[in-house]
């Protein structure tokens, strides 16, 4: 068995959709975990956001909009007429369910609901697909089977548990249709894995079943060794450890939701990145295996809050970290880079949601400076720490502005702060310096 992930992009038109149908139509047994079409969970945001703003009236010609396009959809999809009645009997059930939504007092609860429904729509669009095309294809309902413990983490054994009747009681199929993202909470109601949660759902899945490869099909040829968004000429690697990967995906390669490699890494299951539009293409195989040396990737992430704690009660005292730490542990804040001196210490958090309570707290233990609007450009490769021409890096940063860096925290990784408005003179300084050193000596 395999799992195989599309993304928003890959499903995201008419034309794609045939292309993930064409890829998925072969006699092995897989399930196919489908993101929400590209857009459609941007939208969905901006109708929670409308409602939340008490906005209806913008709520409700969002949601008619959202109905439109994928009318629209339906009318190009399908060539028969019953394809054509089941799918917009769908549509028309889930529009309903938002209008119904935006007439609620909204909660995390209402919010969920809204999010969930781009990928009901997505897999029920794409299943009906298979099923005029006579694919021998079924829906898995992830709603069914997919649960968070108390923790946020995924409840393993319940997955496994639901996952295997469900497939047990349709043992005949061979293509199983699932939806990414979405999950229930410990309680039962429903919630999400977070944005591009949907690589995080087939790996969990990946895990729970034990399957012999996952693979996570998109719009690019595999994980690229910068972000193409921002940096031209990069290339595809053709191969990454999952310590590498997961490095990567966690400071900001949008290529994979930051957990993607945790479920599978020490059962040893490989990830393949590949491409939709192009699927001979090799793309990236991620597994256990090391290959080369020196700086692989390069890869940056937004939206960091830099902390500054000073206080003289740190010279020569001991428990002071520990007050801190305790600190952002109650308010559950994660905190990404670190570095101390013997009077202060500065450290970085992703999450600003709890910001305020957090320097309240700190306050009463030490002068604080906060800085906004910073990024983490980090570099990757196994063992970087230690190669031989890692130590001429420091040559350019010269020439960025660095914050702080983080250096041997992990021996594949080295990380800067920078402020967010250097970021793309960063990333390109540093591709020309590690990728292209000809042009630069
Ligand atoms: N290092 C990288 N390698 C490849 N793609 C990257 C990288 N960093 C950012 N990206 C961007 O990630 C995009 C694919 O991720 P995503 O939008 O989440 O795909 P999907 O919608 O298929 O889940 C690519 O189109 C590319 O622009
Ligand atoms: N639809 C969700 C989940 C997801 O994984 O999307 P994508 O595979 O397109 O990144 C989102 O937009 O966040």
């Amino acid at each position: 068995m395999k799992i195989l992930k599309f993304g928003g992009t890959s499903v995201g038109s008419v034309k794609n959709m045939s292309l993930v149908k064409d890829i998925i139509n072969t006699s092995e047994k897989k399930i196919v975990v489908l993101s929400a079409m590209s857009g459609t969970t941007n939208t969905l945001v901006a109708v929670n956001t409308a409602i939340k703003n008490n906005e209806i009236a913008v709520a409700e010609s969002i949601i008619s909009s959202l109905s439109d396009n994928y009318l629209k959809v339906t009318e190009q999809l399908y060539q028969k007429a019953e394809y054509k009645e089941l799918a917009i009997n769908y549509i028309t059930k889930v529009i309903m369910q938002l209008q119904s939504l935006a007439t609620k007092p909204t909660s995390n609860h209402t919010e969920y609901q809204v999010l969930a429904q781009g990928e009901l729509l997505s897999t029920h669009l794409f299943y009906y697909f298979l099923k005029e095309h006579q694919i021998n294809a079924a829906l898995l309902p992830a709603l069914d089977f997919m649960r968070l413990d108390h923790f946020g983490e995924p409840d393993n054994f319940y997955i496994k548990k639901n996952l295997s009747q469900i497939l047990d009681s349709k043992n005949e199929v061979e293509i199983y249709i699932t939806q990414g993202f979405i999950t229930r909470d410990y309680m039962g109601e429903i919630s999400n894995l977070q944005r591009g949660g949907s690589d995080y759902t087939a790996t969990i899945i990946g895990a729970a079943l034990d399957v012999e490869e996952v693979q996570i099909w998109t719009d690019i040829d595999g994980f690229h060794n910068n972000d193409p968004r921002f940096v031209a000429n990069t290339h595809t690697i053709s191969h990454l450890s999952f310590e590498e990967a997961a490095e990567l995906a966690y400071f900001g390669a949008k290529i994979l939701h930051p957990q993607t490699v945790i479920p599978v890494r020490n059962k040893n299951i490989p990830v393949r990145l590949k491409n939709t539009m192009q699927p001979e293409a090799p793309g990236t195989l991620i597994d256990s295996s090391i290959h080369g040396e020196g700086i692989k990737a390069i890869a940056a992430k937004d939206g960091i809050t830099a902390i500054k704690i000073k206080s003289a009660r740190m010279l020569l005292a001991h428990g002071f970290l520990k007050k801190v730490f305790d600190i952002f542990d109650y308010y559950q804040t994660p905190i990404d880079m670190i570095t101390t001196s013997e009077i202060a210490v500065s450290l970085t958090i992703d999450n600003p949601t709890h910001l305020e309570s957090i320097c309240h707290e700190l306050e009463k233990i030490a002068a604080i400076e906060i800085e906004t609007n910073r990024s983490i450009v980090c570099l990757v490769g196994h063992n970087i720490v230690n190669h031989h021409e890692t130590p001429n890096l420091f040559q350019i940063l010269q020439d960025v502005n660095v914050r702080m860096i983080s250096y041997g925290g992990s021996n594949n990784n080295i990380s800067l702060l920078i402020n967010t408005n250097d970021k793309l003179e960063t990333l390109r300084k540093l591709n020309r310096y590690v990728f292209e050193p000809a042009e630069v000596f």
